[in-house]
């Protein structure tokens, strides 16, 4: 074994060793990190009016339950304001706050004022101009005001509504004395919703509990819209989001463009204030507001009558709606646009078995757009043999995920009969907190027959989820690990326009209990390590250079880990696993699996960061061994091996064959990218680097290593002596 790959070792253990010196002072820090600065809402430099009728249920509507959903509902996402301003703020002779405010638009000749929406051209020059803005070349505090929009009708708009924008420059610039003098009522109305978003936000933030999402408003950059659709029963708006087209599931199958942590803040909020007469009939005058409930076309929605006084509020970025032609009379509405971004944050909740954490690893990063309406649901397969780590490591994986409402569980359980070590691990999980959301199969360990078999079975509990997820039953997470698949998944299924991605690595390891290397968040890379003495090849991962450049694609390679692998849900058909044709193979599973799905069209890919860590000691657990098997299993498993080989000798015997080779591409193609000749057993130049370099690796590695292969005894006998001490004091501290 070549020292290079001993520093490696060494570099995890040290690191895990100041993870363990660090984990008093961190646990502190696990309080939230990112903290909202408050700032003054310049809407609002002195009044404190608040929308009197607000409850602390619409906040949870606007602000809470959103981040854990992905279906909008009217009851849950949408608040309906009645009586919104009072009346005490209408001014002369009118006591209606409403007709007051109708009465100072038109005596000031603002409605006058009030043109076509813009045009599909003229929404591409905003494009352009938005493009130019986030380049530096334009001032992007700009916005569109009355002299920018057209003044000629188009016919091809997709809305039929006169509209103008107050500008920012007006209500906020130098002069706003002027706008508030001359529009006081307009102003109040602003100044009024402003102050109760910013309320509620803060005090939203301000609950850790509350929920894992942290909103971040501009309030420098409210948008203020008086909209008039005419009374003919002929306009309309189409149905739309007011984040824009790429923002909603609805159009999910459209390119969605995410939002990274240095994008502006985008439309988050929608405040419609209608003005419209009293006696306003929803069937004779129309003119409702549609809200969507559902993705689907013809999915479920809500009418919204537009009354006198009433203010619905949603979010600007998952609410699709639509407004329904006036038909007797015009309809006018102020729209307020609150900007701004939302933080996803892991909820750190405390584990409910076997203690707690004595530490957490830093969480992935995530791009701070909110994948609320994005983020789909995770199937994870999990195949557990007498595992007692089964429990601990659902804990783990449900504590860190982003959207632990998301995340359905397809266990196989294979446990003993009447072992009161395995029933303990049986009422573990089947008195799991999320029973709905854990299907499981339970199997007598004696039916056991390998990771094909029982990672087969696991994968028949799949019910349609967007993802699949396969891990193994010892494992803990890095928090966000939900989303941080999703994004990393999306990134590269965009790059290289095919959904035949797979997201797969050897995991960094942890200890028992839970002893996470906190420090140690680098990418593994898989690459071939040798032949062992059944002539099959084993393979292991190699710790990759951080690389903070979030715009890298992960790391292409060939191998595959059949403890940790992530692809969208079509894996499941395309190369589903083979749960008959291999009984009792274990070396040979990730091989197969490999050309399979290499052959299948599928790209490989190593996450870029560490996802999750592997318990690599098997001590706490029966295991079973080829010495213990019967003549028949031991046959079953040649058997096995040699339809592996088959596989990875192309033998036209197994391709394109059910659980066999597909005809995308060859086996001999898949040897020739690993740099392995299987039919001579010689592993060729080159192949410990993958597709990387040496410098790719970190501690100049040059050498594939084999330090995740073995147990940890293994790896102790392969430190020097220096790393060897460091490693005894650090499990003398250890009980397992
Ligand atoms: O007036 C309404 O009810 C909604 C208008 C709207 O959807 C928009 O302007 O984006
Ligand atoms: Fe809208």
């Amino acid at each position: 074994m070549e020292a290079t790959g001993l520093s490696e070792v060494g570099d995890v253990v040290l690191n895990t060793l100041m993870a363990q010196m660090d984990a008093e002072s961190s646990n502190k820090d696990k309080m939230r990190s990112t903290k909202y600065d408050p700032v003054m809402n310049p809407e609002n430099p002195s009044t404190t009016t608040c929308l009197s009728g607000w409850t602390s249920s619409f906040t949870e509507r606007l602000f809470g339950a959103r981040a854990e959903k992905s279906r909008v509902t009217f009851e849950e996402d949408v608040v309906v304001l009645d009586d919104a301003m009072s009346q005490e703020q209408s001014l002369g002779s009118r006591t209606n706050f409403c007709s007051s405010l109708l009465e100072e638009l038109k005596e000031s000749k603002l409605l006058d004022k009030l043109k076509p929406a813009k045009t599909k051209g003229e929404r591409q020059s905003d494009a352009l101009m938005d493009l130019l803005a986030k380049q530096g070349i334009v001032d992007s505090m700009q916005e569109p005001s009355l002299h920018q929009q057209s003044s000629v009708t188009n016919k091809n708009n997709i809305r039929g509504d006169n509209s103008i924008f107050v500008s920012r420059e007006y209500r906020q610039g130098p002069n706003q004395h002027k706008f508030q003098k001359r529009h006081p009522l307009l102003h109040a109305l602003i100044a009024t919703i402003s102050a109760t978003i910013q309320q509620q936000v803060e005090s939203h933030n301000q609950k850790p509990e509350s929920t894992n999402a942290t909103f971040c408003l501009d309030w420098n950059k409210t948008s203020v819209q008086v909209a008039t659709y005419p009374g003919d029963g002929t306009c309309g708006y189409p149905r739309h989001c007011d984040r824009g087209q790429d923002s909603c599931k609805f159009e999910k199958s459209k390119n969605v463009q995410q939002e990274t942590s240095a994008s502006p803040s985008q439309r988050l909020l929608t405040a419609i204030y209608y003005l419209v007469e009293d006696d306003w009939d929803a069937v004779l005058d129309g003119g409702a507001l549609r809200v969507f409930h559902d993705g689907d076309e013809d999915g479920d929605f809500t009418d919204i009558v537009p009354r006198q006084n009433r203010l619905v509020v949603f979010r600007s970025d998952c609410v699709e709606h639509q407004v329904l032609p006036s038909l007797r009379r015009s309809r006018t509405a102020i729209t307020i646009w609150f900007y701004g971004t939302v933080k996803i944050e892991s909820k750190m909740d405390s584990i409910a078995t076997n203690g707690p954490f004595i530490d957490l690893p830093p969480p992935l990063p995530i791009l701070s757009s909110d994948v609320s309406c994005r983020v789909s649901k995770i199937f994870v397969s999990m195949a557990s043999y007498r595992d007692s780590e089964t429990r601990p490591t659902l804990d783990a994986m449900f504590a860190t995920s982003n959207h632990p409402n998301r995340i359905h569980c397809g266990i196989v359980l294979q446990l003993k009969d009447g072992e009161s070590y395995d029933e303990d691990i049986w009422q573990q999980v089947e008195s799991f907190p999320r029973p709905q959301q854990i299907r499981y199969l339970r199997l007598h360990a004696r039916d056991a027959m390998g990771p094909c078999y029982a990672r087969g079975l696991a994968q028949t509990l799949w019910r349609g989820e967007d993802y699949v997820l396969q891990i193994d039953a010892h494992m803990r997470f890095r928090p966000n690990w939900d989303v941080y698949l999703i994004q990393q998944c999306q990134k590269i299924i965009e790059q290289i326009r095919s959904d035949k991605v797979m997201l797969t690595t050897y995991p960094l390891g942890y200890t028992l209990p839970n002893n996470i290397p906190k420090n140690e968040t680098r990418g593994t890379y898989l690459v071939p390590w040798k032949f062992d003495d059944q002539g099959m090849l084993r393979q292991c991962g190699r710790v990759v250079k951080r690389n903070d450049d979030t715009s890298f694609l992960p790391h292409k390679h060939y191998l595959y880990a059949g403890g940790f692998n992530f692809a969208p849900n079509r894996v499941i058909r395309d190369v589903p696993y083979d749960t008959m044709g291999l009984p009792h193979l274990f070396f040979g599973e990730e091989l197969s699996m490999a050309v399979r799905l290499f052959t299948h069209g599928y790209e490989l890919y190593a996450p870029m960061e560490t996802v999750c860590y592997h318990l690599w000691s098997r001590g706490h657990r029966p295991t079973t061994s080829p010495t213990q098997d019967t003549l028949v299993q031991s046959q079953q498993r040649s058997t096995s091996q040699k339809r592996v080989m088959q596989q990875l000798l192309g033998e036209s015997s197994v391709v394109g064959v059910p659980m066999g080779l597909g005809n995308d591409r060859t086996a001999a193609a898949f040897a020739e990218r690993l740099k392995v000749d299987f039919a001579n057993k010689i592993l060729l130049q080159g192949c410990e680097n993958g597709e990387l370099t040496d410098a790719d690796f970190a501690s100049g590695a040059t050498t594939a290593s084999p330090m995740y292969q073995g147990s940890v005894e293994a790896k102790i006998a392969a430190l020097d002596s220096k790393a060897k001490a460091l490693v005894a004091s650090f499990l003398s501290g250890i009980s397992y």
